[in-house]
């Protein structure tokens, strides 16, 4: 076989890296890789149209499928009819026991936003969910022991693999670096895929940070050559997809029609929909520059559209619309803590109002605030699929008017964005995908935010209410003074020099993972 693990082969990893995985891996590299790449150049070609001037609009050559009333998508799989309440959170071990528990119906087991795609988290990542799913998992501290709960009280387990874009670069085929997606896809799919249809549910997907349908053509094909290189029936596999892209928004209904036999709805991602935003227009001025990051809220006009339309477009053909995160996480200081909760629950309560069937959670502690909201609004129902919003009409201006979004850009608020970055960063170069933050949950989404924000800011030369503009010397100089106001300032290092590469770079960085993940071996 052409293919070769040069990543660790550690205890158990032949569990995982078996004969069975490593062939489809092979098969599925040979079949769709050089489309990937392409799709991924329609990306950059897209962005370079729009710097030009081009606007992003719903596709005239895709009209047919948005008018024709009559296709659906397929009838909710077992596990996921219900899905009021998800938990999200990497697949670490004791995370791993902890989300299943957690009472949420659903857990996004995460290989993406929350995860740093180290060859021990992608192959370790891999042997939590098999043995989670053979039920032998246990793990143990010094002060508390974790096991399963029984069967009928875990959460449905949904793999989120990683975007497109991002390479795997310990497991090579014919010499060349393999996709992230579909190694994480694959190893999925190969060891545990059988396993959960046994247990009678089935392989299930979260599939991130797509720009178009075209991309989720490819998930489809991707499914549909997997499904029968393992004998399993073509369906079986079940994807719910973010919007979470700026071109994706414009493009729902088609996304739903390419995997309508494989879909399980769309979920509204709103974290990476605002970097995309800035990212996707980040030359175009002030027009599409927002404020401070935490000042944006989910009922400014341009966030309301694209959650509005996300709920008409699921339920017309019948696809499940899933809510996205709220940032807050519980806190010791009792006053943060009241006010994290909430806000949760006024989250909650909008999205389950404007007819989303359920919504993520980062946080064990959420779980029971989100249930109860939704419960509050579905009753004994398992969804709302029936709320078919027909009163919603959004148009393609609604969605790109950022410019009415309110709100300053500050001097604080460039800090935050300093400080968080810097933070966030060095957790992850140590392996560790998501952290809580300034009493937020930060992950590679909200990171994002943070370093787009001060890239754009720097090339509009915006005026902070100081009076200050800010400048790379304004940045660098922010950096230092925030490096050393947190403790073991050394730490931070590392992670000053690649946020400085990511946020005060002359040409725009696409993604602040592929730098972070070229600094491993
Ligand atoms: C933009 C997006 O894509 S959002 C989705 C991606 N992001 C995520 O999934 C983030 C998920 N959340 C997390 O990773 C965590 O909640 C963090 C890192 C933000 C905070 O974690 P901690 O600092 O451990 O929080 P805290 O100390 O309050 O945790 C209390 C307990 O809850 C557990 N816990 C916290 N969050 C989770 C979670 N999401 N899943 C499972 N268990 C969790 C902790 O492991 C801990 O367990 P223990 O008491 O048995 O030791
Ligand atoms: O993945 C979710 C997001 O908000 O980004
Ligand atoms: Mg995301």
């Amino acid at each position: 076989m052409a293919v070769e693990v040069i990543g660790a082969r550690r205890a158990r990893y032949d569990e995982i890296l078996t004969e069975r995985a490593l062939g489809l891996i092979e098969r599925l590299h040979r079949e769709y890789d050089g489309r990937r790449r392409e799709l991924l150049d329609r990306r950059r070609e897209r962005v370079a149209e729009i710097a030009a001037g081009a606007s992003l609009g719903f596709l005239a050559e895709t009209k047919d499928v948005r008018d024709e009333p009559d296709w659906r998508v397929a009838a909710a799989a077992p596990g996921l009819v219900d899905r009021r309440v998800e938990i999200t959170g990497p697949t670490d071990r004791k995370m791993t026991i902890n989300a299943l528990n957690s009472g949420a119906k659903v857990w996004l087991a995460d290989q993406e936003d929350a995860n740093t795609p180290t060859w021990d988290n992608v192959v370790g990542g891999q042997l939590n969910l098999l043995d989670a799913i053979t039920r032998q998992i246990d793990f143990s501290t010094d002060a508390k022991s974790y096991t399963l709960k029984p069967d009928d009280e875990l959460a449905t387990i949904v793999v989120r693999p990683r975007g497109w874009h991002l390479p795997e670069k310990h497991l090579l085929i014919d010499g060349e670096q393999t996709s992230g997606a579909l190694v994480d896809f694959a190893l999925y799919l190969a060891a545990s895929g059988q396993l959960q249809i046994d247990r009678g549910q089935g392989p299930y997907f979260y599939l991130p940070k797509m720009e178009s349908h075209l991309e989720a053509r490819l998930w489809n094909d991707v499914f549909v050559t997997a499904q029968e290189e393992l004998g399993i029936p073509r369906g079986t596999i079940r994807a719910t997809v973010l919007i979470e892209t700026y071109p994706a928004a414009f493009e729902m209904e088609e996304i739903l029609y390419e995997l309508r036999e494989h879909s399980a709805g769309l979920n509204a991602g709103r974290w990476d929909y605002m970097f995309s935003v800035i990212k996707t227009h980040r030359t175009r001025g002030a027009d599409f520059q927002l404020p401070d990051r935490n000042s944006v809220t989910m009922t400014v006009p341009f966030m309301r559209a694209y959650t509005e339309l996300l709920v008409r477009t699921c339920h017309k053909r019948g696809a499940h619309a899933i809510g996205g995160m709220a940032a807050f996480i519980p806190s010791k200081d009792p006053a943060v803590n009241e006010q994290a909760f909430t806000k949760v629950e006024a989250d909650k309560t909008r999205e389950a109002g404007d007819g989303f069937d359920g919504s993520w959670v980062a946080h064990p502690g959420m779980v029971e605030t989100c249930r109860t909201v939704f419960d509050s609004v579905l009753g004994d129902k398992p969804n709302q699929l029936d709320k078919l919003r027909e009163d919603v009409q959004v148009t393609a201006e609604q969605l790109l008017d950022v410019a009415s979004t309110p709100g300053a850009v500050t001097e604080a608020g460039l800090r935050n964005n300093v400080s968080v970055a810097i933070q966030y960063l060095a957790a992850w170069l140590e392996g560790t995908g998501a952290v809580g933050i300034f009493n937020l949950m930060e992950d590679a989404a909200t990171a994002e935010i943070s370093r787009s924000q001060i890239w754009q800011w720097r090339l509009n030369g915006v005026v902070l209410d100081t009076g200050e503009t800010v400048t790379t010397e304004l940045v660098e100089r922010i950096a230092d003074e925030e490096i050393l106001k947190l403790d073991q300032y050394l730490r931070y290092q590392s992670a000053r020099a690649l946020f400085l590469e990511v946020a005060n770079s002359e040409e725009y960085v696409d993604f602040l993972t592929l730098p972070a993940y070229e600094r491993f071996d």
